[in-house]
């Protein structure tokens, strides 16, 4: 039977289950989370995002064919001009400056994330890169859906973090998401049995990392 993204969830589906459901995103939706968590998950977020466009290049230079190309850039395209630049803009109207985001040290769940997905990129061919990288866009996407089908999720004025869940349901981002699914599920419906143990190792792998990068939010680690 032909492989589908859907597979890789269900290959790790605890580790998704307590990503998407983490208490960081419980307590957005809820506008319960301490300001100075969110505060601090913002700032790691852009190292991390600026990591994460590196990655999206590595995956350019390694597509060997327009239509690879095409969905590398827009993978590029939705972290450099969907995320970072509402990011810049969202962290200024919570008190941070681009100066301090450009001087911040990387916090060690920021490093280990980031340097993982390089590493898997550079070590493997695209689609082990594109697999190391899918848990984040999709998880966003998810993770959005998920808070607007809850009765507890606060939406409009009363949250102090509904820019940020509107930021995730946007069309485009959740365009890029779907065809980012899309691209994978073609790619997927290909491979072998063994090879697809080792992309589900990596994207549980990922999706670990993802969990630590909420937790690191949540108690203001570095
Ligand atoms: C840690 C993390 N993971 C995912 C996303 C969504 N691109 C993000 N901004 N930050």
């Amino acid at each position: 039977m032909p492989y589908q993204f859907e597979d890789l969830k269900n290959s790790c589906h605890a580790e998704w289950h307590a990503y998407i459901q983490h208490s960081f995103v419980q307590q957005l939706a809820d506008a319960s989370l301490a300001p100075e968590a969110f505060q601090h998950y913002l700032k790691q977020d852009y190292l991390f995002l600026i990591q994460f466009a590196r990655a999206y290049g590595l995956a350019v230079y390694k597509s060997p064919t327009l239509s690879d190309l095409k969905q590398a850039k827009e993978g590029l395209k939705a972290i450099v001009d969907i995320e970072l630049d509402l990011h810049i803009r969202y962290c200024e109207e919570w008190g941070i400056s681009e100066q301090e985001l450009a001087n911040l040290p990387e916090a060690r769940a920021t490093l280990a994330y980031t340097r993982y997905v390089l590493d898997t990129g550079n070590r493997g061919d695209l689609l082990d890169l594109h697999v190391a990288l899918s848990p984040c866009m999709v998880g966003y996407g998810e993770i959005a859906t998920w808070l607007n089908s809850r009765a507890e999720t606060l939406r409009g004025g009363s949250n102090p973090y509904d820019a940020w869940i509107a930021m995730y349901e946007s069309a485009e981002f959740q365009d890029a998401m779907q065809s980012e699914i899309r691209w994978l599920n073609e790619r997927l419906a290909d491979v072998s049995s063994a090879r697809f143990d080792q992309l589900s190792r990596i994207f549980s792998d990922a999706t670990r990392l993802e969990i630590d990068f909420w937790q690191m939010g949540l108690t203001q680690s570095d």
